[in-house]
């Protein structure tokens, strides 16, 4: 275990209330020099706010903090990263419509000036260079932000908080946008970072990389601390215990052998999309839970998109086999009875302005809460309410706009929107990113429950142990083509299917 030195950071009885919403209850810890601390906690119990008002994003309501002893309030972010505190934010932190370069730099283009102009030649070659430095060179510079995917995009943001040289790096909840390549990266760089006596906190829900990676863990529930355990108290139910306030069975996967059905619902005859994907084949069975995995980039996520019409098919077609409906785009795909839960979030699924019912109620209209002419109010509340109940949703009430929960809670809500309009085919991209242990165990339930409905689910993930947890049968994806089948009667285990993927 390392060595921890001084105190270079302390927080001291912070407080943040949104209104009515307590996010932080007189919140005390310390950040020391040559660490990395874990902050871990349930959806909502205030991990990214904490972070966020250290790294300068908003003002706490009550309390001090001292950076090097001296009182510590930054007003905005660049402030606090020039100081030498950065974070990579939960959410998306790049700019679409300016090059890599100019997100690199954004806030410090003065640092270019030549005469009244910016120098982009020199600009590009430095942000060449900070990419370089983190790993990350096989990223163009020049390229316009918007070109890149999402794990691209994340990559930057890394290479961004880095240029700045940080004394204390912030990651919230970086590492389910990444692909392994990607997490390395930036597990390489907070030990670099420590080893060199600076210091990281991160935020994730994996368990396994928090004790893995941390010196030290701070559990956060309901806003308050309730403890702080150092790496030889790690154990794996008693953080659980600890963040839920009750005991978490350790395996929370499926532990059947039911089979399904024979009967075919979806097919993918021979379809070719624009980048991804050549003459793929796949059937979805009723009752089946057909588990995808592979490597980010191996074409699964836009396999996903293609089967609910998101993406062009341009050879071959997606078929319905009840009615023999080509799913030619996303509307035929939702009058159909598919649903899809979208690897990115915030711009896919979810309409951020709007309150969390008009989210969750915007696939009900179709059929459910409709009572011709008019829509059945009642019914309304219910869809959103059962929701809300069934997947703890913590929002102050249903009108608050989405925008407001926590990454969990929005995550929560598009899974929620889902399963309400009782889809027969669903489409899962990532389905439990960024939940904690807790909802993951009541997701798991609900699709082990629709699977025993008859549902056919297809569940696209990179996380191995839920592929085979829960599917019935598992496709492992390499360059747009599948390269491996497996049963779960198989008896999988990871190092069988890693072959696979690369
Ligand atoms: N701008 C805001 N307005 C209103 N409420 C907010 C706002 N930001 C956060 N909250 C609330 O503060 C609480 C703590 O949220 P926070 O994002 O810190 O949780 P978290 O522990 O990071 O959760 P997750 O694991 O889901 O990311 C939540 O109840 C959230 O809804």
């Amino acid at each position: 275990m390392r060595e921890k030195g001084e105190v270079v950071l302390e927080v001291r009885n912070m407080c943040k209330n949104f209104g009515s919403t307590i996010a932080l209850n007189h919140v005390d810890f310390q950040i020391r020099k040559g660490e990395i601390r874990g902050l871990i906690g349930e959806n909502g119990s205030g991990k990214s706010t904490v972070s966020s008002i250290i790294a300068g994003m908003q003002p706490a309501t009550d309390g001090e903090m001292f950076y090097h002893g001296k009182p510590w309030k930054p007003k905005t972010m660049l402030e606090a990263a020039k100081a030498g505190i950065g974070m990579i934010v939960q959410e998306a932190g790049t700019i679409d419509n300016i090059t890599v370069a100019e997100n690199i730099f954004l806030g410090n283009a003065a640092d270019f000036l030549k005469g009244p102009f910016v120098n982009r030649k020199a600009m590009t070659k430095a942000a060449a260079k900070a990419l370089t430095d983190c790993g990350i060179d096989y990223i163009n510079a020049s390229y316009p932000t918007r070109l890149l995917d999402m794990q691209k995009r994340k990559l930057v943001e890394i290479a961004k908080v880095m240029s700045l040289n940080p004394e204390i790096l912030i990651v919230d909840e970086t590492t389910t946008a990444l692909s392994q390549r990607g997490r390395d990266i930036l597990y390489k760089i907070m030990h670099k970072l420590a080893d060199a006596g600076k210091s990281v906190m991160i935020i994730s829900h994996d368990m396994e990389e928090m004790m893995t990676h941390c010196d030290v863990l701070t559990i956060l529930r309901d806003g308050e601390i309730i403890d702080n355990l150092d790496k030889q108290d790690f154990e794996d139910s008693k953080i659980k215990k600890l963040m839920v306030g009750r005991e978490i069975q350790g395996n929370y996967y499926r532990n059947d052998n039911d089979t399904w059905s024979d009967e075919v619902v979806l097919k993918a005859n021979y379809i070719t999309t624009l980048n991804d994907l050549m003459c793929f084949n796949l059937e979805l069975h009723k009752g089946e839970i057909l588990g995808i995995g592979g490597l980010s980039d191996c074409g699964m996520h836009a396999l996903g998109r293609a089967l609910y019409g998101l993406d062009e098919v341009i050879d071959g077609e997606v078929v319905l086999t009840e009615t023999n409906t080509v799913v030619k785009d996303s509307i035929i795909a939702f009058q159909h009875g598919m649903g899809y839960v979208s690897k990115n979030r915030d711009s896919e699924s979810l309409e951020l302005m709007a309150p969390v019912k008009e989210n969750i109620q915007s696939t009900g209209y179709w059929k459910n809460i409709w009572k011709k002419p008019l829509i059945d109010f009642k019914k309304e509340k219910k869809y959103v309410t059962d929701q809300v109940e069934s997947l703890s949703i913590k929002c102050r009430d249903i009108n608050q706009p989405v925008r407001f929960l926590s990454g969990g809670n929005k995550q929560k809500v598009v899974f929620g929107k889902w399963i309400a309009a009782d889809s027969s085919i669903l489409i899962l991209d990532c389905p439990t990113r960024g939940v904690d242990v807790g909802v993951k165990a009541s997701m798991y339930q609900l699709m082990y429950e629709m699977k025993k409905q008859g549902k056919a689910i297809i569940m696209i993930s990179e996380e191995l142990p839920e592929l085979i947890g829960m599917s019935d049968r598992l496709l492992i994806m390499r360059d747009g083509a599948v390269s491996g089948e497996f049963y779960r009667k198989d008896g999988l285990n990871e190092h069988d299917l890693i072959n696979y993927m690369i």
